[in-house]
């Protein structure tokens, strides 16, 4: 196993990275100290680890609870953050409750938004289940749920106090969800380390076989870059934003096309082609480096065709991106790979060659 840390001062929280780990009690030690602990997690995972894991809890001696929600994207909303709050009201939680994420992302924040809303703030523990919530959104503490208008509009910034990443998770996921992981292993190597993109490349056979070295090794230098990023600038005042790379394009895409019909990793998969070709127009790449990104990110097994919406209706749904200052939308540009940094691009004409060209 291998354990790295979030460096927050007195919010630090391990990430811990290896196999069968969601069956060692001695990882949730942060559990000692609740009254309770809630499992949450969906009708697709729960079968598969939940009864794994509250064996593993409950060797801890305290009582544990399920909490089953509706699988997928489209069901990360009000409605069902509220069926949380329901049976933690119902069943008695208290604010020494745990709640433990079990799942892949759209789990993980939903569960992080109701640990930062339930009265007004508990603690609560990552099991990241698919590769995307591994090497992504387990870190860092962005939580919340998805608006009609716009992707994880409702949130807030929630610190978990450990995630556990159980490799052999990875092995009842499907191939689709495993390409949508590689799209954020790919954002982690193009926006901050050139070297592991290069490896990214050498190793995509490894990484579609879902090998297990291979995926050890994009889950920890995932977790390195994206821990670092994230205490340098936790609220996203500057850095942070760069983890939004593909995302401006992704979003708009996610919930231009109805949360769900693409996913999310293949969205922001898409969105860093548009990002590589803007940062060509804007001079900072070369068209080889656009093209050998496109040709990583499409060997995944992940779409490079944006959906045809035309660009103004890019324009309004990229408006809602919570990078926009002043009705002005901001980008990730790659400077070179392995180095992005943000700009407002106020030509339209740009958008339009880049929203011009696609699939659906
Ligand atoms: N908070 C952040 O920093 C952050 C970062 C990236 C993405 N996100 C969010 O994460 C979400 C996407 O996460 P995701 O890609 O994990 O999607 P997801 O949570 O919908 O999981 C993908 C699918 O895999 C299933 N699944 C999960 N684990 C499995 C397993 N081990 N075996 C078989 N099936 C399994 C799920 O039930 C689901 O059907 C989006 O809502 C996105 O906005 C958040
Ligand atoms: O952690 C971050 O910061 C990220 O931007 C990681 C992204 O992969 C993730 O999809 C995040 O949820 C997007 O954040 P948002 O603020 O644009 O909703
Ligand atoms: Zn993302």
């Amino acid at each position: 196993m291998k354990t790295l840390e979030v460096d927050l001062g007195n919010r630090s929280y391990p990430i811990h990275i290896g196999t069968d780990l969601i069956d060692q009690p001695d990882l949730f030690s942060a559990c000692k100290k609740a009254t309770s602990i809630y499992i949450v997690t969906n009708t697709t995972v729960a079968p598969l680890y939940a009864e794994r894991l509250t064996n593993t809890l409950e060797k801890l001696g305290k009582p544990v609870r399920t909490i089953v929600l509706p699988d997928g994207e489209s069901y990360k909303d009000w409605k069902n953050l509220q069926l949380i709050f329901d049976d933690l009201l119902k069943f008695g939680a208290d604010r020494q409750t745990m709640l433990v994420a079990l799942g892949g992302g759209v789990i993980g924040d939903m569960t992080g938004f109701a640990a930062a809303s339930f009265m007004r703030g508990i603690r609560f523990i990552q099991v990241p289940t698919t590769l995307l919530a591994q090497v992504d959104s387990s870190v860092g503490g962005k939580t919340g749920i998805n608006h009609p208008l716009g992707k994880n509009m409702i949130g807030a910034f929630h610190q978990p106090v450990a995630v556990i990443a159980d490799l052999n998770t990875l092995k009842t996921l499907p191939a689709r969800e495993l390409s949508a992981g590689l799209a954020e292993v790919i954002k982690h190597g193009a926006i901050a380390d050139a070297e592991f993109l290069n490896w990214i490349e050498t190793n995509t056979s490894a990484l579609l076989a879902c090998e297990t070295t291979a995926m050890e090794h994009a889950v920890l230098r995932s977790c390195e870059i994206k821990s670092a990023v994230v205490s340098a600038d936790e609220r996203e005042g500057g850095i942070r934003a760069t983890l939004n790379f593909g995302h401006t394009f992704g979003h708009a895409i996610e919930a231009g096309m109805g949360y769900g019909e693409w996913l999310h990793g293949e969205a922001v998969g898409c969105g860093m082609v548009m990002g590589a070709e803007l940062s060509r127009q804007l001079n900072f790449i070369t068209q080889d480096e656009v093209n050998r990104l496109t040709h990583i990110i499409q060997s995944m097994n992940l779409p490079i065709a944006p959906p045809k919406f035309g660009a103004q209706r890019y324009m309004e749904l990229m408006q809602v991106d919570k990078k926009t200052e002043g009705g002005q939308i901001r980008y990730v540009v790659l400077e070179k790979i392995g180095k992005a940094q943000i700009q407002s691009v106020p030509d339209l004409q740009v958008i339009e060659t880049l929203t011009a060209t696609g699939a659906t």
